[in-house]
């Protein structure tokens, strides 16, 4: 079993943003290929977890594995990726990164992975007092707990961290800026992104 697989979650619907989000582009990338390049920097190995309708998308720009949700799961929002991977994949650590955070880095993976040792079964960041439950790491050993929560459409994620140990890294362990941690659901989350940069372009 390997101990690190990085999982991007790019199942979603982007009903607020519109179109398939994970293919909105940042200064000359996708969204999913920030996640994805963190997620190479700091595991083993990688996989994408995504929508039927986007696979053939993704296999045409990568030779990373495409999955898609659990049939029983599908429609359920983030934790039926989660739980497809465990159940289809092997690894000791999970580590789950969303497709709408362009300004992701590496630096913020492989510090909250510094953290396993603590005994919980999640990390997660916990910036300005918010939860960010999709840039985490999951111990496999959940697996039960996530697929009990699905079964009884208990959807959140906050359910799930009332369940099982969960680390919380605060901003200062990261050392990094919390505009990091934005994510854009909605056109105009994406508006304000690439209008910050014109301001900081112009500084
Ligand atoms: N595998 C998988 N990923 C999902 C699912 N729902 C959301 N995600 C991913 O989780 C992250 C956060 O998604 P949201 O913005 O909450 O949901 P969304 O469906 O993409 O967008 P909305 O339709 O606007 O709510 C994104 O990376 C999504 O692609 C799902 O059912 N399965």
């Amino acid at each position: 079993m390997i101990e690190t697989l990085g999982v991007l979650l790019a199942g979603g619907q982007s009903r607020r943003f519109g179109s398939p989000k994970a293919f909105a582009t940042y200064k000359g990338k996708e969204f999913w290929e920030y996640s994805l390049q963190a997620l190479k920097s700091s595991t083993e190995s990688q996989a994408i977890i995504s929508h039927p309708s986007l696979i053939e998308k993704f296999k045409k720009q990568t030779n990373i594995k495409v999955l898609y949700d659990d049939p029983i799961v599908q429609g359920k929002g983030p934790l039926a990726g989660i739980y497809t991977a465990m159940k289809d994949e092997k690894a000791e650590w999970f580590v789950f990164l969303s497709c709408d955070i362009p300004l992701i880095t590496d630096k913020v993976l492989s510090t909250l992975l510094t953290y396993r040792s603590e005994g919980a079964k999640i990390i997660i960041p916990k910036i300005n007092g918010e939860l960010h439950p999709l840039i985490g790491i999951y111990h496999y050993s959940i697996q039960s707990v996530v697929e009990k929560q699905l079964l009884n459409n208990e959807l959140k994620m906050m359910s799930l961290f009332e369940k099982v140990p969960v680390y919380y890294v605060l901003q200062h362990q990261l050392g990094v800026e919390s505009k990091i941690f934005s994510n854009i659901n909605s056109p105009n989350d994406y508006v304000e992104i690439l209008k910050n940069d014109k301001i900081a372009e112009s500084d």
